[in-house]
């Protein structure tokens, strides 16, 4: 069977470096084309020489529909602006698109959707095996637990991230919501400043910490009456969420149009 041939988007960010990594290291993968931004200065270098390997002739472009003609998939890391652009073509092209961009809005999500009739699109805030098991298992300690446990929402990430709360706080507050068969929209709390009142019974709160070079942190806490119950992921190397993506690229090829998660990816159920 010939080589899947992706396409990076991103491929000068920290993500994107780490997918060309990954590709090279995956056997059945092939990287074909390295997107990047049209105001970008990495643009004309080679993928491989900026993500640390040797160089692999893959230059970065900002024109997508050249790149796509010669491709089966784009993995794309980038920016909600570049990620809905891409959207279109990747339908267009009909190849595969795994999303793992996050801070996209309603309406971003909402143009996603739309393309689902004719395409494969796989998108998800945690494309790591590890926080997806997190989900599952917090929908599930959702289920047993009523109200009288408080939500809250913990995550900490480096400081150059630029979204907030994470990709990653708000599937584990939509997995703690489905648990409790609660929309997570209107029993959200977010940014909380000043003389806010006592916290509303029922509420799934969310706070965002940034600093240093933290990877990802993630702690889901249920605060009871003089118990708590608190679940925590630590990533240590982007390379997770490179391996998972990869992951969900391979188990596209083929699929029929549709939006997917990771948990259809890891048939880890409906989170
Ligand atoms: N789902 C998951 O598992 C994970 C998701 N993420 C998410 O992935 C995204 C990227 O993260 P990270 O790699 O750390 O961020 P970076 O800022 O390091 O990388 C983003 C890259 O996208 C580039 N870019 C901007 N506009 C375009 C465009 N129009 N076309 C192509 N490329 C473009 C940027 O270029 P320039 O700098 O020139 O603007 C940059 O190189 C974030 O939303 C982050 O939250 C991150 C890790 C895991
Ligand atoms: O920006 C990051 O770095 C990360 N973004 C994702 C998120 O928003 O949850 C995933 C991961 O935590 C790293």
């Amino acid at each position: 069977m010939s080589d899947m041939r992706l396409i990076v988007a991103g491929a000068g960010g920290r993500m994107g470096r780490a997918l060309t990594r990954a590709i090279s290291e995956t056997e059945g993968l092939v990287l074909t084309g390295a997107l990047e931004s049209p105001n970008s200065e990495l643009l004309g270098k080679d993928a491989g020489t900026l993500a640390g390997l040797s160089a692999n002739g893959v230059l970065l472009s900002a024109d997508l529909w050249s790149l796509s003609a010669n491709a089966d998939g784009i993995v794309d890391f980038t920016v909600p602006q570049a990620t809905i652009a891409n959207v279109a073509i990747a339908a267009q092209r009909g190849i595969a698109h795994i999303i793992g961009t996050t801070g996209l809005s309603a309406s971003d999500n909402a143009v996603i959707q739309s393309v689902t009739n004719r395409a494969v699109v796989v998108k998800s805030g945690n494309m790591s095996l590890g926080v997806n098991l997190l989900a599952a298992i917090a929908k599930r300690v959702a289920q047993s637990l009523d109200d009288s446990f408080d939500i809250e929402i913990v995550e900490m990430h480096h400081r150059a991230k630029v979204d907030a709360p994470s990709g990653t706080a708000l599937l584990l507050g939509e997995a703690v919501a489905a648990g409790r068969k609660i929309d997570l929209a209107t029993h959200s709390a977010r940014g909380r400043d000043g003389f806010t009142g006592a916290r509303k019974p029922g509420d799934i709160g969310f706070a965002s910490l940034r600093g240093g070079t933290v990877t990802g942190d993630h702690t889901v806490i249920f605060a009871g009456a003089s118990e708590r119950i608190e679940l925590t992921h630590k990533a240590e190397d982007r390379m997770i969420f490179a391996h998972g993506a990869l992951t969900a690229a391979r188990w596209a090829k083929g699929k029929k149009p549709g939006l997917y998660s990771m948990a259809d990816v890891l048939g880890l159920g409906d989170i």
